[in-house]
């Protein structure tokens, strides 16, 4: 996160880090008590190795109580994803087990209705991706609030242009954005996750190139099918 500040601690407690060999590398949320939703293109140059799933915590490092490491069960990216463009940039994680709510692990409801949220809506986004454009890491949760601008201002040809679909939404970036190590995590408007974070053109901090994230309503029907089918 560029621009942000650090998190009240565990006040977003359905934030996850996803991790291999102890190394945060994208955010995510819990949507359901064995369930984590990402982005697909985290698992890029992961060589096909499960993520550990650290719930519960604020430092990355420090001990604390309630934070917890789970290990995932299945990783299940969305079969439209894939390395070229940024659609259907979605990825679920099984947890080995349910994970133990409490006040510092909660699940994040996402928005089912498939309506945009207003141009100008201000909306947060929260990571422990890098923090200045030399690449450094925080050790604490980061957020920031961002106004969501308009997808015909994002698909401006100075902007994105025309790559924006309506499965996916922006949100200004001048000074202010997501960053590497974000991607995945959720974008929560008035209290409802509605979208997931995705890198696309890569650019961070810069106004000519919005953040864009994946709309979570077009993929419900989805997210439910995979949760339903692996349940059991
Ligand atoms: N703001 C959109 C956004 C959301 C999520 C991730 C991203 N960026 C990145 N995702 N993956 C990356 N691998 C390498 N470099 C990256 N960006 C980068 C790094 C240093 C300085 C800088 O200005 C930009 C990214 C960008």
């Amino acid at each position: 996160i560029l621009g942000g500040y650090e998190a009240r601690p565990h006040l977003r407690p359905y934030m996850a880090s996803l991790q291999l060999d102890g190394q945060h590398v994208c955010g995510g949320f819990l949507i359901a008590e064995q369930w984590v939703l990402s982005a697909a293109h985290c698992t890029e140059g992961t060589n096909g190795k499960l993520f550990q799933v650290l719930l519960g915590a604020h430092s990355l490092t420090e001990p604390e109580p309630h934070k917890r490491l789970y290990r995932v069960r299945a990783q299940i990216a969305h079969p439209g994803s894939n390395i070229h463009n940024n659609r259907d940039d979605l990825l679920l994680l099984q947890l080995e087990e349910k994970a133990e709510l409490n006040a510092h692990v909660k699940v994040l409801p996402f928005q089912r209705e498939d309506r945009d949220v207003e141009a100008d809506t201000l909306c947060e986004a929260a990571g422990w991706g890098t923090v200045t454009h030399s690449g450094r890491r925080p050790d604490k949760l980061q957020q920031v609030e961002r106004p969501v601008i308009s997808r015909e201002l994002c698909n401006h040809r100075t902007r994105h242009d025309q790559t924006i679909t309506e499965k996916m939404m922006c949100t200004d970036s001048r000074k202010k954005d997501t960053c590497k190590g974000d991607s995945g995590g959720p974008l929560v408007c008035n209290g409802v996750a509605e979208g997931v974070v995705t890198a696309g053109s890569r650019v961070c901090g810069n106004y000519k190139k919005p953040a864009i994230y994946t709309r979570i309503a077009p993929y419900a029907t989805w997210i439910d099918g995979v949760m339903a089918s692996a349940a059991g």
